[in-house]
């Protein structure tokens, strides 16, 4: 595992960004494991600005997102379709119809699991999985439970992770209480992990699942298991790891 703090935003966004373009710029045709949340918003404004800058094309690459919110339509502005389109994939060259995202509208959810999991086995390996950290250690939207799901699976969302994404929510609006995410044999399968954390808010969940015990009360604490584990941490984030 490598763990790097940065004492900036901008500096860390770079970084983050930096790995992706490198992987993109070594295999145009990388697989990408993209996230959502508030903390990529930097690194794919900084993707945009090194596609603006002619130093990367996305035109040959594949996209698999972790996660989509069960009932919200990808016109949505809370969906993650929507974030998606609107953070990144307008601005630069990918091919739309390489771009995969879970749909949180499927009459038969069980089965848009499956189709997920066999178009992500059909792409090969994810090169590169993006990942950030809930509160309570999820990734996607794996949420702490006694048995982790491996493949595209369907959570009930933890009420901290419905209160922590409310902000994103106008007022009145309920955080849907379900999701389809990417389960973790899927993520600890992607070829590199690049897990990025920022904030005091998360100090204490970054410390648990980096160096706490391995257990899927914290999903993020399997990352550990990956052999190539990159962590980009903020000094808040990063402030009570040894
Ligand atoms: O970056 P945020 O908004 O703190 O969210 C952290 C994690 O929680 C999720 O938004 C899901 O709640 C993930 O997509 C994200 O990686």
């Amino acid at each position: 595992m490598n763990i790097i703090t940065f004492d900036s935003e901008a500096k860390l966004n770079e970084a983050a960004a930096r790995i992706i373009t490198g992987i993109v710029q070594t295999n145009p045709s990388a697989v990408l494991g993209l996230a959502t949340g508030g903390t990529p918003v930097g690194i794919y404004k900084q993707l945009v600005h090194d596609y603006n800058e002619g130093l990367v094309s996305f035109k040959k690459v594949t996209t698999f997102n972790l996660d989509e919110y069960v009932g919200l339509a990808p016109d949505h502005h809370q969906s993650y379709s929507y974030y998606m389109r609107e953070n990144l994939f307008n601005h630069v060259d990918v091919d739309a119809s390489r771009t995969n995202i879970p749909s949180g509208l499927a009459s038969d959810l069980v089965e848009e699991c499956s189709r997920y999991d066999q178009l992500i086995q059909a792409a090969g390996r994810i090169d590169i999985q993006l990942l950030g950290l809930g509160h309570n250690g999820h990734i996607g939207f794996n949420e702490p439970e006694e048995e982790l799901s491996s493949g595209t699976h369907v959570v009930e969302l933890a009420e901290e992770t419905k209160q922590a994404n409310a902000r994103f929510f106008s007022e009145g609006e309920q955080v849907p209480s379900q999701a389809i995410t990417m389960g973790v044999g899927t993520i600890l399968k992607a070829k590199t992990l690049l897990l990025v954390v920022k904030g005091k808010d998360k100090a204490e969940i970054v410390k648990r699942a980096l160096t706490g015990p391995i257990t899927t009360d914290v999903p993020a604490s399997l990352l550990q298991t990956h052999p190539q584990l990159t962590v980009l941490v903020d000094q808040a984030a990063g402030s009570l790891l040894p």
